[in-house]
């Protein structure tokens, strides 16, 4: 990062994190292998579908182990992260998101409205991406978005477009499980990535930070994702709004699982079964910590609301239907640019 001026990077103080953060107690880990195994037994999937059903139910977040990508290809792209964030910032200047696209590096990211201490670099999982042109809701005009690619590290695209195929795998399975834990069809979610998607993979630097009591690596957020699937190095950082009593708790890293995460659009779709999780980034003076969600979504067009299936009279829907590519081009479009009002949040288009 440039040479900064603290003052940007101030947290409200009830956004600043506390030194006496618990870490978390009970995360859930799921064991994977009933479906990446080569022959799982039924009831097998029927007992991990109870766990993913309560794990976001409870928590909104959990983890998983035997989830089958191999940890090479893990390890093999934080590997080219470091290499990539490692260099001048003259040569990550080259391959800059600007405003007519998302993808590429970054460095004066914004959350609600306050700087993050990080820097970051983009990638979107299709090319070309099918994207709307404005944030407005009348307008539907559509554009195609491409990707940046880095010259070094040399293998840089190979290795993040096979790690893209990985993570969407693991993410249809998990589509499928959180489908079934809330009774419907397991493909029934399928649809919706079929179309085509506006799934992206980021690479997060947090540099050491001189005032790491005052500021943050990600503001307080929920990700506008359907799920999220999070690699984190061995630096901790993570912290999830707990749902019950509502304190910060800190996600022990653990480098060879990931961690998952309910987003907005499950949260619509279920009708506030499974809620999306607030959750945020702590920074330290010492160490640099690297991490890689993969934000996975439907296609741009894709009408959200509540599903069908999980309405009726008794229960009846609680969002009215917004643009998934409109709402996530507004938040990205500001976090790119400070904006003089709040940005838009899911529970804007909650019916009262
Ligand atoms: O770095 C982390 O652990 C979390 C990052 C995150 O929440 C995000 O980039 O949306
Ligand atoms: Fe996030």
């Amino acid at each position: 990062m440039e040479e900064e001026d603290q003052a940007l990077f101030i947290q409200e103080p009830q956004h600043r994190p506390s030194v006496s953060t618990m870490e978390a107690q009970g995360i859930p880990v799921i064991d994977l292998s009933p479906v990446t195994s080569s022959n799982p037994s039924l009831s097998s999937i029927d007992a991990l579908v109870k766990e993913i059903g309560s794990a976001c139910k409870e928590w909104g977040f959990f983890q998983v182990t035997n989830h089958g990508v191999p940890l090479s290809l893990r390890r093999n792209l934080l590997e080219a992260s470091k290499n990539f964030f490692s260099q001048s910032l003259q040569e990550k200047k080259k391959v800059s998101r600007d405003e007519s696209s998302p993808s590429g590096y970054y460095d004066t990211e914004l959350t609600r409205n306050v700087r993050d201490w990080k820097e970051v670099f983009d990638f979107l999982a299709k090319e070309p991406t099918f994207f709307p042109l404005t944030a407005d809701e009348l307008d539907d005009r559509v554009t195609q978005l491409s990707n940046k690619s880095p010259q070094h590290p040399s293998h840089f695209r190979d290795i993040i477009q096979e790690y893209i195929e990985e993570m969407e795998k693991l993410a249809f399975k998990l589509m499928e499980l959180i489908a079934m834990s809330l009774g419907l069809q397991p493909k029934r979610l399928e649809e919706f990535f079929m179309r085509g998607q506006t799934s992206l993979i980021r690479l997060n630097y947090y540099p050491p930070c001189p005032f790491p009591h005052i500021a943050l690596g990600v503001g307080p957020h929920k990700d506008e994702s359907a799920l999220t699937i999070l690699a984190q190095d061995e630096v901790e950082g993570l912290e999830v709004k707990h749902k019950t009593h509502q304190e910060w708790v800190r996600v022990k890293p653990t480098p060879n699982d990931y961690i998952i995460n309910v987003g907005d659009i499950i949260q619509v779709w279920s009708n506030d079964a499974y809620e999306s999780v607030e959750h945020r980034a702590i920074v330290n003076s010492e160490k640099e910590r690297f991490s890689i969600p993969y934000f996975f979504f439907p296609a741009h067009d894709t009408e959200v609301k509540p599903l069908e299936e999980l309405i009726n009279e008794k229960s009846p829907s609680k969002y009215r239907p917004y643009k998934s590519g409109k709402f996530l081009l507004s938040r990205m479009n500001s976090n790119f640019k400070k904006q003089t009002e709040e940005n838009l949040q899911i529970h804007y288009y909650k019916l009262a």
